[in-house]
């Protein structure tokens, strides 16, 4: 198949929410809080769409028990350094073209419903 013509495929893992120990402050060391994880990412389907077997595709099961283990009850103290941690999970398998990570601390900030870190990667 030509290059222009292959399907690259976006895959995005929606609100994966988990719940770690992240931050600085001593009520966040102390407690564990909700952080919603977004995955998006793209790799090349033309395997999976010729041939309509799992083992021919990314599996996206696989990269988000990947992400529940490393993250789901986990000590971190910036959302930069968990953000990047999961980015690496992401981008170790090899099909993966382009990703990018955002994860949300709901109510973080006294004054703000949200706050979050976004990191992408490419592989050249
Ligand atoms: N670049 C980053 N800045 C901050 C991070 C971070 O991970 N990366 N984390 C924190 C704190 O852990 C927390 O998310 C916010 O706490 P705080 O600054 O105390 O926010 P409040 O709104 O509760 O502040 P008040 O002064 O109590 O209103 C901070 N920065």
């Amino acid at each position: 198949m030509a290059n222009a013509q292959k399907p690259l495929a976006r895959v995005q893992i929606k609100n994966l929410l988990l719940r770690a120990y992240i931050g600085i402050k001593e009520e966040e060391i102390n407690n564990q809080q909700d952080v919603v994880i977004n995955v998006c990412l793209t790799y090349d389907a033309s395997e999976a769409i010729e041939r309509n077997e799992i083992s021919s595709a990314l599996n996206y099961r696989t990269i988000t028990k990947q992400i529940i283990a490393h993250v789901d009850g986990q000590r971190f103290a910036l959302l930069e350094r968990l953000t990047h941690e999961v980015l690496t999970i992401v981008m170790e398998h090899r099909a993966v073209r382009w990703a990018e990570v955002e994860i949300d601390k709901p109510h973080a900030l006294r004054y703000a419903e949200s706050v979050s870190v976004t990191l992408e990667a490419q592989r050249d």
